[in-house]
């Protein structure tokens, strides 16, 4: 892997004290922070006692670590057994482990013995001490039982923060805690009664909990760095930070113990708020450095590209930050660029029960076998209890499956793995199932106090972002029942219903905006607002013009007449034919009886080439042998009463717009004119130019290709018939050079490129559209769209495989 330049960059930064890293998902924090290791070993580690520390921020995430280089290509492998080994100099850890061993330490001291109290445990005292409490502050409303688990929460971050007196917590700015409109917070309002009861319930409960030799996990670290402040612990010359958002105050006050301050030291920290999922972290909710002693102007840098996903995952999980403000507008927040790699949409599905659930998930990861190990596979959900049926259900499904354990986690094993949103922080897997996406389940409905809820609801957004931007390729999600209002705000542009299938996810369109009712008696049946959907995706999915669409259309069986619910004709020889006929079922009930039904219709009918059964929850789409296909073809101009195929050509070599003008019936006849003209102009002679594929597939190779289509081109509007071909523009990079998604661009084959040339690039694996540019020994590629960054790479590992010549407009 090449790191980009931004990242290099910061890999080879001179060390200059406390600096933030902060970027997107996928932006290759985690890659740069284990990069740097290498490079300050090698720079800034001149002193006997200098030594490196990479904080992680769980063993999950180590080990992930630790499997990602055995990975990495051979020279990165060359570097791997240099960090891992046993070294004197380099230390990569969690941060839990670092904190208990000093715990260890302070427990020997004192010759005190603490086990840390379980949930339950914490519970119980909690509920005793608010009832120790609750008769001092008869007029604290907060102090009840019911917000048990609203006070835990306090209580916790209190002791995350280590705060010691009342009146510390009385002045403390308390961020991401109900603030009401304005910026103060209006419940836990500054040297309030309610903060001095909350104050004294966190008390009660520490109290209680030391007479059972119990302590909390935030309390334990709070000793922790008691111990290192008393010993002067201080050690490391440089301290890098992965996932710094989500430390508390006390962790990081920790780290900072730990740093060594000298001429050439540096404390790293590799931060995205965006991805803060915990309640008491520190730094994620926007709270600036200065609060922990560090002033960063002028010392934190962006990494703003996503490599990890695709553009089409990265665009749908940016849906659910655009609908929080509250997630924007954080001090550090950086905007993802999109980096022009493209693939399968999220696919998302509803099920009426979990059982349908577990089958979809095993019938869909027995035909992604094909394709993919099972350790490429990972099940995601909001709770233990959900990956826990889950593991079952494929277990009795005969697939192999095991729980992330965060301990000893076993990336290796050809098992479809499966894990809790918390846990999958940091981690990455080729397709990903987001399970369960429930009302009630996420967001957690935990306070009926509305400004708290809309707390949780930014961290739970949070979470779900987090979860989705950890597929490389395939995103599936799907609910039980009741859908998340997350799901809700993903624009279902961004979703399909299946996996090889065009279709967007079923949608309930109000009867005010049914697209076709020509002659429909009733508009109320439950089985008519299905049909409307399928109506609607036939034309803005598939391009069928409703003028081209039939309802109750009539199918004559023998003696019997049947009517099917749409029927979708085409013209042929200037006579219409029903081309696709679908038979609709109301929502969630079922399509076995439809498909049984549209067989026959289909017996009956044999003019219908698809058949198409649905209740908007599943989908059947058969040809008429009655076998199963996986999608739609989408309509052609052919099929169009008018026998004229009209297009305009974009003429690249000499910057003119053609009226483009294709006989459909003879298939060859062209007629030419300039745009907007009358005249038509002499085609002499025309040349076919194969239509190879699609700008993203790769390099074709002309010679043995077997091409889908090709297209007839005047001849002098290529160069060299032999070395011209075709491609169909699948992205949007090129949308403000006139070149837009499902466009068919020409290409004259050639190896170099001059400054401005559009020009079919491939760098790496992938093939790109670009605008070419030259700059010493490095290349950028434009994207004429100002969503997309420049891609800049060392002319070495750029191939240029053609100039695009001209554009035939879809
Ligand atoms: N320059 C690059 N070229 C290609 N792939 C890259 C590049 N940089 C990072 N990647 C890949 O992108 C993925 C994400 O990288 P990494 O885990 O370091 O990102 P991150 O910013 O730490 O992500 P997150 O915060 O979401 O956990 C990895 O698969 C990594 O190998």
């Amino acid at each position: 892997m090449k790191l980009n330049v931004e990242q290099r960059r910061i890999v080879e930064l001179e060390p200059a004290g406390p600096m933030l890293v902060k970027g997107v998902a996928g932006s290759g924090k985690t890659t740069v922070a284990i990069r740097r290791i290498n490079f300050l070993k090698d720079h800034y580690c001149h002193e006997d006692d200098d030594q490196i520390l990479l904080v992680t921020y769980n063993r999950t995430l180590l080990n992930y670590i630790k499997h990602q280089y055995g990975r990495m290509a051979d020279l990165e492998q060359a570097e791997a057994p240099r960090l891992f080994a046993s070294d004197a100099e380099v230390e990569i850890v969690t941060i839990d482990s670092l904190m208990f061993k000093a715990f260890g330490r302070y427990s020997r001291r004192n010759g005190k013995e603490f086990e840390i109290a379980t949930k339950e445990q914490m519970h119980k005292y909690m509920i005793l001490a608010i009832h120790a409490v609750n008769k001092s502050y008869p007029d604290v409303k907060v102090l009840s039982p019911k917000n048990s688990k609203f006070l835990l929460e306090e209580t916790e971050w209190i002791q995350s923060c280590s705060m010691k007196d009342i009146e510390t917590y009385q002045s403390a700015d308390r961020i991401g805690r109900a603030s009401g409109d304005g910026s103060t917070p209006q419940k836990l309002m500054k040297n309030s009664q309610t903060r001095a009861a909350i104050f004294d319930v966190a008390c009660h409960f520490e109290e209680l909990l030391e007479k059972e030799g119990l302590i909390t996990f935030k309390q334990m670290n709070a000793f922790a760095l008691e111990e290192v402040r008393r010993s002067n612990g201080s050690r490391y010359t440089h301290i890098i930070i992965d996932e710094s958002q989500d430390l508390t105050r006390v962790q990081l006050e920790f780290l900072k113990e730990l740093y060594r301050e000298k001429p050439h030291s540096s404390l790293m920290f590799v931060a995205d708020n965006t991805q803060s999922i915990y309640p008491q972290s520190w730094l994620g909710r926007g709270r600036p450095y200065t609060t922990i002693g560090y002033d960063m102007s002028g010392k934190s840098r962006a990494l703003s590209k996503n490599y990890r996903t695709t553009t089409e995952i990265s665009t749908a999980a940016f849906n659910l930050i655009e609908a929080d403000e509250s997630i924007q507008s954080n001090v550090d927040f950086v905007k993802p660029a999109l980096i022009d790699r493209h693939g399968h949409p999220p696919i998302y599905r509803f099920f009426n029960t979990p059982k349908q659930q577990a089958h979809f998930l095993a019938e869909e990861i027995k035909a992604l076998q094909n394709d993919y190990a099972l350790s490429d596979i990972c099940i995601v959900a909001r709770g233990n209890r959900n990956i826990e049926s889950a593991a079952i259900d494929l277990t009795d499904a005969g697939i192999p499956c095991e729980v992330l354990q965060t301990k000893e986690p076993d990336f290796e094993s050809d098992k479809v793995k499966l894990v809790t949103m918390h846990s999958i922080k940091g981690l990455e897997f080729k397709v990903i199932f987001l399970i369960d996406l429930n009302k009630g389940l996420i967001p957690q409905d935990l306070y009926s106090d509305a400004d708290d809820q809309k707390t949780v609801e930014t961290d739970e957004r949070k979470l779900l972002y987090v979860g989705m931007t950890r597929a490389n390729e395939l995103l599936y999600m799907s609910s039980v029942k009741w859908p998340s209002k997350f799901v809700k705000e993903i624009d279902r542009n961004h979703l399909r219903m299946k996996k090889d299938a065009l279709l967007r996810p079923f949608e309930t369109i109000s009867m005010a905006h049914y697209p076709l009712t020509d002659g429909l008696v009733d508009l109320h049946s439950r089985e008519e607002v299905i049909r409307q959907w399928l109506i609607r995706e036939l034309c803005e999915v598939y391009g069928y013009p409703y003028e081209l669409m039939e309802l109750e259309f009539k199918v004559q069986q023998f003696s019997k007449k049947g009517y099917c619910d749409i029927a979708v004709m085409v013209y042929a020889g200037g006579e219409a034919t029903p081309y696709i006929i679908a038979e609709v079922k109301r929502f969630g009930s079922g399509i076995d009886d439809a498909v049984s039904q549209l067989i026959s219709y289909m017996e009956a009918e044999n003019r219908a080439y698809y058949g198409i059964a649905t209740d908007g929850l599943e989908i059947k789409i058969i040809d008429r042998n009655g076998e199963e296909v996986q999608d739609l073809p989408k309509c052609r101009p052919q099929f169009l009463p008018d026998a004229k195929n009209k297009r305009i050509y974009l003429n690249l070599k000499n910057g003119r717009q053609y009226d483009y003008i294709l006989d459909n019936e003879t298939g060859d006849h062209l007629e030419v004119k300039e745009a907007g003209q009358d005249v038509l102009l002499q085609v002499h002679e025309t040349v076919a130019a194969p239509l190879i594929g699609n700008v993203a597939a790769g390099m074709p190779m002309l010679a043995s290709e077997s091409y889908e289509a090709s297209l007839q081109l005047p001849r002098d509007w290529v160069m060299s018939p032999s070395e011209t071909f075709c491609l169909t523009v699948t992205g949007d990079s090129m949308v403000d050079a006139g070149i837009d998604k499902g466009d068919v661009v020409i290409v004259h084959q050639q190896n170099t490129a001059s400054n401005g040339d559009i020009v079919i690039a491939v760098t790496g694996q992938e093939a790109t559209m670009k605008k070419y540019m030259p700059m010493g020994s490095e290349i950028v590629l434009i994207s004429e769209n100002p969503a997309y960054e420049p891609i800049v790479m060392r002319s070495e590992d750029v191939l240029i495989n053609g100039r695009v010549i001209g554009v035939l407009k879809k």
